[in-house]
């Protein structure tokens, strides 16, 4: 009876919640519609003087960049600054994007603290490393006060002489392709960047170039490769389909023995420390053994002690995401555009013969190769990361405009740097565009490799010693030549700009 009583009530409850859903629907919708009109107004009033395509309803631009892989998505942001003028709006479906390639636009965001969010197109990396790269926010800012002080002159001082040893095995190595024909060194400067790291941050001898060791280089390889692929596949943006994919397993199949090798280097770091006579690694590879070769493990764990296992994991990996493809790739351009420019190959090598013969490379020689450090300007004014994108937490301005809270806005290097505004060749590989008197010409803010201000890269540094290092090692024993052409080169859909086919080069012995 109370069970009949019971039933009958419910279907009361439910017969007016039937009843009442339609006008509860519309409420909602002539709400959320009449949000949607007085922001929307409000928005177009405030960037009614930033130029941009004809929106279609709905969807806005969205249907100029459906299926562009990362070629097409940087030829039609040109497209868009060379029609519309440097700062361009555009809309993908109700989402503002503002594209900014004018130096005191993009100063006004990089400088400011309200800039530094990124925007949620980065999410897909959390799952690899959810750490400072990803991170936004108040989380950001607690990371970066972590790693700031871990890059410090005496540290870096320290890791050359994992810069010297690895580019000398990366000598050794590239011995082999000696009169052969053309081959792609990317696959080189690859190996010797990931030994590099593994060396100088966890102060593990991977040995990636010698052989195949541990997984590491691999599962990070793979992984990265899955996120970009994710990154620029439309339905896969969604967690929830993207989840269900074949994909996604095989993501979390390289992710997660990546966090494992890296929370076991971190206990092993953590028992060097402690202990006057270290145990053999339980890591699949040699730790560096001794406290006196100083890593960057080392000196987080000094500076901060209340660190858990997990957010060092983080941490470190995060290095590792940055830090790898990026300087891989800037490194194996430079070799083939040395190739394909024999008179510059010829002043960078007899500068390092005159300044450190066949010698170590230390600090003081490193900051005395002007030329060297002029190509490696010239090739990262070409090749760095096209695009960064962060997400205004207020209201902004730049210049007369106010830009939304909320607006994505796309730093747009890629246009920036080949401005012909401020660059006398900007297409072509031209070093003598870093002469004093050139620089002293163009605003500042106009070459921003590793972007500028409060989150700008904190590796830059890093970047730059390991970077000549490697080239100082390999173009005094090697005469490099190339076919490589940037008028016709293709490139690939990935976060730096890469060469579609490797970078080709052929060596001789000098
Ligand atoms: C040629 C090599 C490199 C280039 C061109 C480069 C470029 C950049 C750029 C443009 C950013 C800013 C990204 C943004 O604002 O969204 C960045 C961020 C970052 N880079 Fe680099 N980078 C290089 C090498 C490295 C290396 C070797 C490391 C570490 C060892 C590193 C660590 C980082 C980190 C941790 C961030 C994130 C900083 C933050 O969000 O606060 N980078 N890099």
């Amino acid at each position: 009876m109370a069970a009949k009583l019971t039933a009958k009530w419910i279907t009361g409850v439910e017969e007016r919640v039937i009843m009442l859903l339609p006008y509860l629907l519309m409420f909602f919708a002539v709400g959320f519609v009449t949000w949607y009109m007085r922001r929307m107004q409000r928005i177009s009033a405030m960037i009614s003087k930033i130029p941009g395509p004809p929106t279609l309803p709905l969807i806005g631009n969205a249907h100029l960049f459906f299926g562009l892989d990362m070629e097409g998505f940087n030829n039609i942001q040109l497209d868009l600054i060379n029609t519309y003028g440097p700062t361009v709006r555009v809309w993908l479906g109700p989402f503002l994007w503002v594209n900014l390639a004018e130096p005191e636009h993009i100063e006004a965001i990089l400088s400011s603290e309200y800039g530094t969010n990124k925007d949620p197109t980065y999410r897909f990396f959390k799952v690899h490393c959810d750490g400072i790269f990803v991170a936004s926010g108040d989380r950001w800012r607690k990371l970066r006060k972590m790693v700031n002080p871990t890059f410090h002159q005496k540290l870096l001082e320290n890791f050359l002489t994992t810069f010297n040893e690895q580019s000398d095995v990366l000598v050794q190595k590239l011995e082999e392709q000696v009169g052969k024909p053309t081959f792609d060194i990317g696959e080189y400067t690859g190996k010797c960047t990931l030994d590099f790291l593994c060396g100088t941050l966890m102060g593990v001898k991977t040995e990636e170039q010698i052989e195949n060791r541990c997984d590491f280089a691999k599962n990070l390889v793979e992984s990265v490769t899955i996120i970009k692929k994710r990154f620029y596949t439309l339905h896969y943006q969604s967690d929830w389909i993207f989840n269900c994919t074949e994909l996604s397993k095989q993501l979390n199949a390289f992710v997660k023995p990546l966090h494992d090798f890296v929370k076991q280097v971190i206990l092993e770091r953590k028992n060097i420390k402690q202990s006057e006579d270290p145990k053999d690694g339980f890591v699949n590879v040699d730790v560096v053994q001794g406290k006196n070769r100083s890593i960057y493990l080392d000196t987080v764990l000094e500076q901060f002690k209340h660190l858990s296992n997990d957010e060092l994991t983080y941490l470190t990996t995060d290095l590792f995401i940055a830090g790898a493809d990026t300087t891989k790739v800037a490194t194996a351009y430079t070799f083939a555009l040395l190739g394909s420019n024999p008179d510059i190959q010829e002043k960078v090598y007899q500068e390092v013969n005159d300044v450190v013969g066949d010698g170590e490379f230390n600090m003081h020689k490193l900051a005395s190769l002007p030329y060297m450090e002029m190509v490696l300007k010239e090739v990262l004014r070409l090749f760095t990361i096209p695009a960064i994108v962060r997400q205004l937490e207020r209201d902004h301005n730049i210049g007369d405009i106010t830009l939304p809270a909320g607006t994505s806005v796309q730093i747009c290097f890629y246009a920036v740097h080949r401005d012909s505004r401020f660059w006398r060749h900007p297409e072509k590989f031209h070093p003598d565009h870093f002469l004093p008197e050139e620089v002293a010409k163009r605003p500042r803010y106009c070459y921003l490799p590793f972007g500028y201000g409060p989150r700008n890269c904190p590796g830059y540094a890093f970047a730059m010693l390991s970077m000549k290092t490697m080239v100082g090692s390999v173009i005094r024993k090697y005469r490099i030549t190339s076919d490589l052409n940037l008028e016709n080169a293709e490139y690939n859909n990935i976060f730096m700009l890469e060469l579609k086919n490797g970078y080709p080069v052929q060596l001789t012995k000098r």
